[in-house]
């Protein structure tokens, strides 16, 4: 097993800075910070500036798997060359260990300058000056693989020597990020989550050792974008199947109005075919289907009662191609009004007399039924025989009105 650790780390925020392109170099210098941290700790306990080189392969393996799991893109591993800048191991001028660093010449200078707090941006920049300084001295005019090499292995040698915190403090100040930790750790305080490499690993027996040591979240811990990414799902899963119900109950609501509308249509026209019946009467008489739409707005929206009978109430009517009726706006009928509706039709529809009123056509939405007649200018027999404020009839013309309408009744189809 690889003994570096990066738990603690803040790898949701490394994550979010490898992911966007723009800002790679930040990315390596994150990745950069991270593995010299888990090497100082590995310092730390045992003294050396680095995994031996049997593991070094398997470290690089598991730290690159590890940032994976926490979402930071493969390829970003690849652009800041983890394992070769990156190395998991610092030999910085054949010093391999903690205290070949701490005894070189002036490193006491980088010790004593680089004593925290190291948050203050000048009490950083003076460390780093020291530091710049003995590495200068250290290297002479060696390549910048080496100075990155040895400022990587000042670092561990000079972190090694505090605690969690403290080395997370100095990474910050070493390699210009923020933010390093997630959950800052008190060394001195016992209860905390054993997150520290001097942590015992008994301290936390639901995690492997593997886990603790590179990272990786064990099952009960979530990782925030994995989480993120699930409930987005959830999210998503639920407002598609609440638009799915809705749709199923709007195209079933649908074809069950146009099913009523088809079965009437059917049942009426095997009475009554749909084809104008001309009986050489005078007037036309075709005999068609109105749509809602236009009865309703010939209606002016049904505001233009001229009467009420027993089957329903009557409403003038002007069509757009001038043509005036009187609707009949049928009560609220069941199945049984609906025989009724279409044996209107079939008898209305069928007599054609020049002293019957004449049924031009019909209208069905949803449950109403419309009967559209020939709209009688002068009104009812009704009102002219009865009414008081009307000029009384003449008996030649009662005879006469009487006469018609025998012969109206005697009419047969
Ligand atoms: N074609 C029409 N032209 C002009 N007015 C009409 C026409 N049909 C009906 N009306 C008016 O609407 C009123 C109600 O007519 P409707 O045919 O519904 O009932 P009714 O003939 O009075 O009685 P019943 O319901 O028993 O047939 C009539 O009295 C009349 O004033």
């Amino acid at each position: 097993n690889c003994p570096l650790d990066l738990s603690g780390s803040n790898l949701t925020l490394l994550s979010s800075t490898c992911s966007n392109k723009g800002d790679r170099g930040k990315c390596c210098r994150y990745i950069n910070a991270f593995v010299a941290v888990s090497v100082a700790r590995y310092a730390n306990m045992s003294s050396n500036l680095g995994v031996p080189s049997g593991l070094s392969d398997i470290c690089l393996h598991s730290v690159s798997e590890t940032l994976e799991l926490y979402g930071v893109p493969s390829n970003a591993t690849v652009f800041c060359a983890l394992g070769t800048k990156i190395p998991v191991t610092y030999e910085c001028m054949g010093r391999i260990t903690v205290m070949q660093m701490l005894e070189s010449p002036n490193f006491e200078d980088v010790t004593e300058n680089c004593k925290l707090p190291l948050s203050e941006e000048s009490s950083c920049r003076r460390c780093m000056n020291a530091s710049i300084l003995y590495l200068h001295h250290l290297i002479g005019a060696e390549d910048n693989m080496t100075l990155s090499t040895c400022r990587d292995a000042t670092f561990a040698a000079l972190a090694s020597q505090g605690d969690n915190v403290s080395t997370f403090e100095i990474a910050t100040c070493f390699f210009g990020v923020q933010e390093l930790n997630v959950h800052p750790v008190v060394a001195s305080d016992p209860s905390s989550p054993s997150l520290t490499p001097e942590a015992s690993p008994s301290s936390l027996p639901d995690a492997s050792p593997s886990q603790l040591l590179v990272g990786i979240p064990s099952e009960e811990h979530h990782h925030p974008y994995h989480l993120t990414v699930i409930r987005v799902g959830i999210a998503v899963t639920a407002v598609s199947v609440f638009l799915l119900i809705i749709l199923i109950f709007l195209i079933h609501r649908k074809s069950r109005e146009l099913g009523d509308s088809e079965n009437l249509d059917k049942t009426c026209w095997n009475v009554f075919p749909p084809q104008p019946i001309q009986k050489g009467q005078d007037g036309p008489s075709t005999f068609q289907k109105f749509s809602y739409k236009e009865t309703k707005r010939a209606t002016y929206n049904f505001s233009t009662t001229i009467g009420q009978g027993g089957f329903g109430t009557v409403y003038k009517a002007q069509f757009s191609d001038g043509f005036v009726a009187a609707v009949k706006r049928m009560n609220k009928v069941s199945e049984q009004g609906e025989d009724e509706f279409c044996r209107e039709m079939e008898l209305l529809g069928r007599l054609h007399h020049r002293h019957l009123v004449s049924l031009r056509g019909f209208c069905v939405e949803k449950h109403e039924r419309f009967l559209i007649y020939e709209y009688m200018e002068n009104g009812s027999l009704k009102d002219h025989l009865h009414s008081t404020g009307k000029t009384p009839l003449s008996w030649l013309t009662r005879i006469q009105i009487a006469i018609d309408v025998a012969n109206a009744l005697g009419y047969q189809v």
